[in-house]
């Protein structure tokens, strides 16, 4: 059967929220005193834009065949992501059937490898690789969930993560991920705070709604450690991503000394089959969050998935809207799913890449339906609102 062939490559760069989520205004609960790994300097404690979470803004990767179909997709990396989307990956990609995602992702991967592996480069990737997925199905008018294997479910339940899981369960949520908004520096009174302020948060939403704590990288096992022991009195269900991801020792020693029925997590800063491989291999959590539009993505995803199958653990993807929504509804290994509030006060449910997207859907009373995935490719299109700008065009 004759498929069309890309052929051209853009790469876009836009600000203000979107797929760089943490590109907020003032005000919003995602940049309130959050605890990072710069939380150890006192000037960068108060807010994560202090120290340039925002720098890089959303990239937008579009293709279009010879035939006039286009495709795109949307992911973190800004213009230094557009420069190796153009001056690069684009020779991988231009000339290329809409089918050969396989090919054109581990030639990518190869040419990159000198530089690559992780990060910006693996961010570049993840994006050219979710515009093809998109691209396929609008070439052949199918859902990218329809691409890759089908629905298993017909509706996907989701936990939110804001600032306020009292809200997140009156709106139909499974539980409630918080920021954890201390670091290590600020010892046992900032651990009793945060103590407070789940204890408060466990008595509004009751027994048996999940609460957790987002740790964004910020902490030491020993620190970790002691909050989950603390934690444990109000049946704090995870703790994410407390130690910086190439602490893969320091998880593993962590998840043996957790209290019992409290999970470890992490993986949304982690790439490749690779990269996960070290964190399931060694023990170091009891479910992976991946980020499509950071982790290779979703050709990458899918393999990455099988992996964590094969070793008995879910895949719960971090965040990435629509792309992570087509993937999950299709496996059984990711039985619920992330939604990121975007709302500035977590008060109400707004699309997660907002406002780069039409057409993005959003959980309904705490579910996603199949038949809100019903459109051809990802199913979103670009706002024609937004400001792009092409910094390498060729
Ligand atoms: C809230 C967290 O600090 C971060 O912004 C998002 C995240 O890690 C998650 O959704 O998970
Ligand atoms: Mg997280």
């Amino acid at each position: 059967m004759h498929a069309p062939i890309i052929k051209h490559i853009r790469a876009f760069t836009v600000f203000g929220g979107g797929a760089d989520y943490h590109d907020q205004g003032a005000d919003h609960w995602i940049d309130d005193h959050i605890a990072t790994p710069m939380s150890r300097y006192p000037a960068y404690r108060q807010s994560r834009q202090s120290f340039g979470i925002n720098v890089l803004g959303t990239l937008v990767v579009e293709l279009e065949t010879d035939t006039g179909v286009k495709g795109f997709a949307v992911t973190t990396g800004g213009e230094p992501a557009a420069y190796i989307v153009e001056k690069h990956l684009a020779r991988f990609v231009e000339g290329r059937r809409v089918d050969e995602i396989e090919l054109i992702w581990d030639q990518m991967f190869n040419a990159t490898l000198y530089y690559g592996r992780r990060g910006l480069v693996i961010n570049a990737i993840s994006g050219v690789d979710l515009a093809l997925w998109d691209l396929l199905g609008q070439v052949r008018q199918l859902p990218v969930h329809a691409l890759i294997g089908g629905a298993v479910r017909d509706e996907q339940p989701f936990y939110a993560t804001g600032a306020r899981p009292d809200l997140a369960k009156q709106m139909g949520f499974i539980g409630g991920k918080l920021a954890f908004r201390h670091n290590p520096l600020q010892g046992t009174p900032g651990i009793r705070t945060e103590m407070e302020r789940l204890g408060q948060m466990r008595d509004a939403v009751g027994p048996d709604f999940w609460l957790m704590f987002d740790c964004w990288m910020s902490m030491t096992v020993d620190y970790a450690h002691q909050v989950a022991v603390a934690a444990a009195e109000y049946d704090l269900k995870w703790i994410e991503e407390c130690l910086p991801p190439d602490d893969y020792w320091g998880y593993a020693a962590l998840r043996k000394k957790l209290p019992p029925k409290m999970l470890l997590t992490t993986g949304e800063h982690e790439a490749t089959r690779w990269g996960f491989r070290m964190l399931l291999e060694m023990g170091c959590c009891d479910f992976i969050q991946p980020d499509v539009g950071w982790c290779g993505g979703l050709t990458e995803l899918l393999k990455i998935s099988a992996l964590a199958d094969a070793h008995n653990t879910m895949v719960i993807p971090h965040g990435s809207s629509v792309y992570s929504y087509h993937f999950v509804m299709t496996r059984q290994n990711s039985p619920f799913a992330e939604f990121l509030m975007m709302a500035p006060k977590a008060d109400n449910v707004v699309p997660m890449f907002s406002p780069m997207l039409l057409d993005e859907p959003v959980p309904q009373n705490g579910l996603l339906h199949i038949s809100a995935l019903d459109k051809p490719g990802f199913g979103v299109r670009l706002s024609p609102d937004l400001q792009l700008h092409r910094p390498y065009e060729r």
